[in-house]
């Protein structure tokens, strides 16, 4: 029914799987329940994402990536081969994979995120820098002597690079997104309200009513949780305006990065920039106002494409006609044995 060529965005808040004609087939929450008794799993995915916060002492809610790399490697591994189960049913079948990765990783990371996805089920695996599959994902064209810059705005990272002729000009990648964006959050409301909020509050305010600078119309979201003096069950009306300086850290932290990448980005590709505008992609990209922000910041346009979470996994999809370009031919289709050779290669 399926084919074979599946790309997966295997991202710190959701995984999305892209399969070759058939566009993107799965979007779920990177989350995993354990029942603590007896170590088992006991729901993946949205499932999982359902219980968070709301789980009795038994439970616990885990999410295998931490800042865009695998930190639980069992989890991960397992995470994977239920969605790929999920799509294909329970069929013998041996893809090959494009998974993204953040573009700054250690080997140890990559290792383990390759690693995973061959313990799920994938014959073969090829990890793509996320930046480029934004782009790809996106419909830009990177085959040309151009700048193009993307800004992928995710769950646990931010990466940022200046992409051109299939490869990365400058890149960095920011360990601060959207989980920092909650963080802050609940931190705000309890100092500001005297309220305790859960993540997933935080996380459903800053997707109401969160923005990246002032609005003209502020939004206004009901904020849902304990009473810190009290105990009690207490409501409050929060605004954009709150929810843009409870972000405030974090937000200049990634926009002090971006512009650090445009100080060391060569002058013919910031002309470029200038002229084509900066892509940005991620969950994060749907802040209210961000495109105001990038031109605000840094006097260039932002170009937000249609579905900004999907723009990733469409990108792992697309990557299949271009292994071969990716970084003049570096990239290949890493099997067991040559990722366990280059791993002792580095030893
Ligand atoms: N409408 C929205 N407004 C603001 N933030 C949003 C919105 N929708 C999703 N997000 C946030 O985007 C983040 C997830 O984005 P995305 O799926 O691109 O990241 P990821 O791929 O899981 O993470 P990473 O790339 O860091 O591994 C979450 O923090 C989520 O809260």
């Amino acid at each position: 029914m399926l084919g074979t060529d599946i790309g997966i965005d295997l991202g710190t808040s959701t995984t999305l799987i892209h399969v070759k004609g058939h566009g993107i087939v799965l979007r779920e929450p990177s989350a995993v329940a354990i029942d603590r008794r007896t170590d088992k799993i006991c729901a993946i995915g949205e499932e999982a994402y359902r219980m968070l916060g709301r789980t009795n002492p038994n439970l616990a809610v885990y999410f295998p990536l931490q800042q865009g790399v695998i930190s639980d490697y069992a989890l991960a591994e397992e995470m994977v081969g239920f969605f790929l189960k999920k799509i294909c049913g329970y069929r013998i079948w041996k893809p090959s994979v494009v998974v993204c990765m953040p573009s700054i990783v250690t080997g140890v990371e990559q290792r383990a995120l390759i690693k995973a996805i061959h313990g799920s089920g994938a014959r073969k695996v090829c990890p793509v820098d996320e930046p480029i599959a934004s782009a790809l994902g996106a419909g830009i064209d990177i085959s040309t002597a151009r700048g193009r810059m993307v800004v992928d705005i995710g769950g646990g990272t931010t990466d940022i690079a200046v992409i051109s002729l299939y490869g990365i000009s400058n890149a960095t990648s920011v360990r601060l997104a959207g989980n920092d964006f909650n963080h802050a959050i609940v931190k705000y409301v309890r100092h500001t309200f005297g309220l305790l909020i859960g993540e997933r509050m935080a996380e459903q305010l800053k997707m109401e009513v969160g923005c990246v600078c002032h609005m003209e119309e502020p939004k206004v979201a009901l904020a849902k949780g304990r009473d810190i003096l009290s105990g009690l069950p207490r409501s409050v009306e929060v605004t954009s305006d709150h929810l843009l300086e409870a972000m405030k850290e974090p937000l200049d932290l990634i926009m002090s990065s971006i512009k650090s990448i445009l100080e060391d980005t060569p002058p013919e590709l910031s002309g470029d920039i200038y002229q084509d505008g900066i892509l940005v992609s991620g969950g994060g990209a749907l802040l209210g106002g961000m495109s105001q922000w990038i031109l605000e910041n840094t006097g260039c346009h932002a170009i937000i494409p249609e579905d900004p979470v999907e723009c990733v996994a469409l990108g792992t999809g697309k990557a299949f006609s271009c292994l071969d370009k990716l970084h003049g031919g570096l990239y290949q289709y890493q099997t067991i044995e040559n990722t366990y050779n280059n791993q002792k290669g580095q030893e």
